[in-house]
């Protein structure tokens, strides 16, 4: 049996994928932290933003904590890591990734994944589907508001919205220029407010919410556990609900088109829910060497 590995990306955030359908590949003893680490670094490793491994639910562990008793329901687990070996609730990303490689792999039938399939996370089950535009689409539940923060970047402030998506953000709303933040080392937070960390979004509104058109904000993010990526899923759902919660009389509902440095997200923020839309790509598939394994 081989290393088999896929690289891949959703708007740029990018991910070594691990094909491991059976559980006897990787286990955690085996895709360790340090693993993880080696497999994201960019020089020496295959590089990527976190490590997806694409396993069934039944030979996850920590699947019945996380699943409870829709752990039959969810036969596909999203097994995910941060680049710095972390595992996190939720990857907006990486899940329709997820799903587009169970296609590619021809583990799942592209045409039955129209109304979704329930996929296992740490954050508990996601109903993930293909669009017929060849786009990938997840239900992420409510975004949960859960107080207001402050980020600091080089001795500048900016005030937040805290919002869970299963995993937690700051939504930075600002009229500075994003590209003039320093993002290479992690903005400051209150550890108290934070916790387990913190992904954190710096925003622009383009457009606010109006009737008969879509929100259309710009953000630059830098993500608990990896640094600044170019895109970050959950991070466009928690600024989708931030941009039209922030409007006092404005909707509370609507679409938002979220642009992130690797590419455009859509965001639907109804009462109950959050689905975002966006794009899945496979770019290569390899095996790892026992040289490099080994080493
Ligand atoms: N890029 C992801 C989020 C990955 C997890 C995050 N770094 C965390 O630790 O919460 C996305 O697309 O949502």
């Amino acid at each position: 049996m081989s290393d088999r590995f896929l690289l891949g990306h959703g708007t740029e955030n990018d991910f070594v994928v691990l094909p491991d359908p059976d559980g006897d590949r990787w286990p955690e003893d085996r895709l360790d932290a340090a693993l993880v680490r080696r497999l994201c670094e960019r020089r020496s490793g295959l590089g990527g933003d976190g490590v997806l491994r694409v396993v069934r639910s039944v030979h996850v562990p920590d699947a019945p904590d996380v699943l409870g008793d829709r752990l039959a329901d969810c036969e596909w687990f999203m097994d995910h890591r941060n680049a710095d070996g972390s595992h996190a609730e939720m990857c907006g990303n990486g899940i329709r990734l997820f799903l587009h490689v169970l296609v590619t792999e021809g583990l799942l039938d592209r045409a039955a994944c129209a109304d979704g399939v329930l996929v296992g996370t740490r954050g508990g089950p996601r109903r993930v589907g293909a669009s017929p535009d060849g786009t990938y689409w997840v239900d992420m539940g409510p975004a949960r508001p859960f107080g207001r923060g402050e980020a600091t970047v080089a001795g500048q402030a900016f005030a937040g919205q805290a919002v869970s998506m299963g995993n937690p953000h700051l939504v930075c709303a600002t009229d500075a220029d994003l590209d003039a933040l320093d993002l290479t080392r992690p903005p400051g937070v209150d550890p108290a407010l934070f916790p387990d960390g913190v992904n954190v979004e710096f925003v622009q509104v383009l457009a606010r919410p109006a009737e008969g058109a879509d929100a259309h904000v710009r953000l630059r993010v830098h993500e608990r556990g990896v640094g600044e990526t170019r895109s970050c899923g959950t991070g466009a759902c928690a600024t989708a609900y931030a941009a039209l919660a922030a409007g006092a009389d404005g909707p509370q509902q609507g679409t938002v088109v979220v642009d992130v440095p690797g590419g455009r997200l859509t965001v639907d923020v109804s009462p109950g829910t959050t689905v975002l839309h966006g794009p899945a790509v496979v770019v290569a598939a390899g095996e790892l060497t026992a040289e490099w394994l080994d080493s």
